[in-house]
């Protein structure tokens, strides 16, 4: 991570979901990506703490498994912009088209479309500190299901190649979910070792359409309050 910024990961063990606090040391703004509504507190004094000024709520997607704290975050911080890609029909106070750049103080952060475990999902890159936030799209040793929300195996497969794969080998990679207790990884790992993801696009198929997993059992909440930014629908 770059040395102008302050940066802690944090886990929420219901849904097993990482956040990430980005914070600039000059001007004590700070961004937080993928938070959780019942994790919002931790994170508003840990923030605080820090000396922190959260201006930036950012997901990487319409969570399916849990309820994004975004909206909850507004009560700790006055005038905080949420955000989301731009595929998203979901609420949210910003929309970021494909290679908009995010400015936060000395914070600097691309967004990448990579659509595939939703029609849209973003990967925010950060290549000041060598870091991909990578949402869904890719998991360590993983990726997000595709059997949901618009979700396409051709379509991830290509987004994590052509978006993920083509950033430098030594970018570290932070994805939305760990459920093995991994916390980070690296390009040049994921392209060695992601069991599904150094495969052909015709291997990664199959193996998408036959993981097997129950939804999410969250998801018939999750999504229409995420859809309204993480609100219930009147
Ligand atoms: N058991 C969990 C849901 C687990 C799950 O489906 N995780 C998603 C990401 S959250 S939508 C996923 O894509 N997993 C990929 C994998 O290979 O595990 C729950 O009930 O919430």
């Amino acid at each position: 991570m770059s040395q102008k910024v302050l940066f802690r990961q944090l886990f929420e063990k219901e849904s097993s979901t990482y956040t990430y606090i980005l914070g600039c040391k000059r001007t004590k703004k700070a961004i937080i990506i993928d938070p959780v509504d019942l994790t919002v507190e931790r994170d508003a004094k840990l923030l605080k703490e820090l000396g922190l000024t959260l201006v930036k709520a950012l997901n990487t997607h319409v969570h399916a498994d849990h309820i994004t704290g975004t909206h909850l975050l507004r009560a700790h911080f006055e005038g905080l912009q949420t955000g989301l890609g731009s595929a998203n029909t979901a609420k949210s106070d910003e929309k970021f088209d494909d290679n908009f750049k995010i400015e936060v103080g000395d914070i600097n952060l691309e967004v990448r479309h990579t659509p595939g475990h939703t029609n849209g999902c973003v990967t925010y890159v950060d290549h000041d500190g060598g870091a991909a936030f990578t949402g869904d799209a890719l998991l360590i040793r993983g990726c997000g299901r595709t059997d949901f929300q618009e979700g396409c195996s051709k379509t991830l497969f290509k987004s994590v190649h052509d978006r993920i794969f083509s950033l430098p080998e030594d970018f570290k990679i932070y994805p939305a979910h760990d459920y093995k207790g991994q916390t980070s990884s690296s390009v040049h790992e994921e392209k060695q070792f992601n069991p599904r993801l150094t495969k052909s696009e015709t291997e990664f198929v199959d193996i998408m359409e036959n993981l097997g997993l129950a939804y999410p059992k969250m998801i018939d909440k999750a999504l229409p309050w995420n859809l309204n930014c993480g609100v219930e629908p009147e």
